[in-house]
């Protein structure tokens, strides 16, 4: 025992960079972390079998009472409002052209996402200033016989556009329902198209909320250079998906920037702010590095994408990603070539819309797709209209 406690203390003193570099892992990885973190839905960390059935529960109430108060609103609106002006004031080529995607749920109607949603747009809107950001045109695809009660309460404020009897006769035979919703969205993208010649067009569905800095960073977007060379930018991908540990070439490459940018910090602020000695060394940037990109991965990469927030101009555009399609931007007339595109592909369950969008666009020559990060809107469905829900429904 004596023995082996000479040797030991032989080979490891606490002052030397092996035992510091130990001390900081277990300090950062084994309590630092854990306790700053376990709560944070997106993070390693979270403690899913404490914590998930509550913030769960939590964020269906706060979207059910969002929805009623929404419901609210809307009724309150209707019966205000004489006249029917939304047709009237309908604006030829806007710069910008929002169609949301809607039909009629059957689970979880209560929420009201679309009036939740159609509320968000109007308050946004507001904040335009004299000349409207944005034409809104509601896509009412439901194929009947139910209603779509929502959307017909929306109709004094903005423009809804449904099929007619013909067409809706034409389309009763497609009974695969993920074929449905492509040809529902190709629908709302012919008809906002031959409508109003819009110059941009963003589809949201009808469970995308707009976040308050949603107008804003679209004009920066298209503002850019990049965008008219895109056949779509993703304004949304899900958040359970945006780690770096979910290989992406070009999230690699942001991560091994960051592991460099912070070890460079770290190691100017050893230097230059602490009384202690220290000799740098190639071994001790590489460390510094790869903590940095741990810790950013631990903790979740989500939450760093937040920071950028701050201002349209830090938004990261990227390669798009593969999954859904609640928020999409169609610079000029992408939206048409979208349409025509979709119109060729059948879908089905594995081979949803925007699993052939994604294909398309890297298929074909001359076709780029882009997402933006972080989200401009939030997923607030948690109730698919499209695919079997678990009950109750969870975050993640
Ligand atoms: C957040 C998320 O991951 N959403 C994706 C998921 O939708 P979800 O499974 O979340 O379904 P959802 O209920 O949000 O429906 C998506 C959209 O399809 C519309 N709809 C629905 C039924 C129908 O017969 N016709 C129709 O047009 C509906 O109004 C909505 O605008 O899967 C879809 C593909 O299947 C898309 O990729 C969605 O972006």
């Amino acid at each position: 025992m004596l023995r082996w406690r000479t040797c030991t203390s032989k080979h490891f003193r606490w002052s030397s960079p092996v035992a510091q570099g130990l001390i900081l892992c277990t300090l950062t990885f084994g309590v630092i972390l854990p306790i700053c973190c376990h709560r944070l839905l997106y993070s390693y960390y979270f403690l899913k079998p404490l914590y998930l059935d509550s913030l769960s529960n939590a964020a269906l109430q706060e979207s059910y009472e969002r929805g009623q108060e929404a419901l609210r609103f809307w009724e309150n609106a209707a019966s205000t409002k004489t006249t029917n002006d939304a047709l009237e004031m309908i604006i030829k080529k806007p710069d910008l052209l929002v169609t949301v995607v809607t039909t009629r749920r059957s689970e979880g109607k209560d929420y009201h996402y679309l009036l939740q949603v159609a509320q968000q747009l109007k308050t946004l809107l507001k904040t335009c200033g004299n000349k409207a950001c944005a034409e809104v045109m509601l896509c009412d695809v439901e194929r009947g016989p139910a209603l779509n009660e929502d959307a017909l309460l929306l109709e004094k404020e903005f423009l809804v556009v449904r099929r007619s009897p013909d067409e809706l006769l034409q389309g009763r035979e497609v009974s695969d329902i993920f074929e449905r919703e492509k040809q529902d969205y190709v629908f709302c993208l012919r008809k906002g198209w031959d409508m109003m010649k819009p110059k941009n067009v963003v589809v949201l569905e009808d469970d995308a909320f707009p976040l308050t800095n949603f107008f804003p960073s679209v004009k920066n977007l298209l503002s850019r250079k990049f965008a008219f060379n895109s056949l779509y930018i993703k304004l949304y991908h899900p958040e359970r998906l945006q780690r770096y540990w979910n290989p992406e070439p070009y999230r690699i490459l942001e991560w091994i920037g960051l592991g460099v940018f912070g070890a460079t910090i770290l190691l100017l602020l050893l230097l230059h702010c602490t009384p202690l000695s220290f000799t740098f060394s190639p071994a001790h940037f590489l460390f510094l590095a790869l903590y940095i990109m741990v810790v950013a991965e631990l903790a979740g990469r989500h939450y760093l994408l937040e920071f950028r927030r701050l201002s349209p101009q830090l938004y990261a555009v990227c390669p798009a990603t593969e999954c859904c399609t609640p928020a999409m931007l169609y610079p000029g007339n992408a939206s048409i070539r979208v349409a025509e595109y979709l119109d060729q592909a059948v879908c089905a369950q594995g081979n949803a819309k925007d699993m052939v969008l994604y294909r398309i666009a890297r298929s074909t020559p001359g076709e780029k797709a882009h997402s933006v990060e972080p989200n401009l809107i939030k997923h607030i469905g948690a109730y698919s209209s499209v695919r079997t829900n678990p009950n109750p429904p969870r975050l993640i």
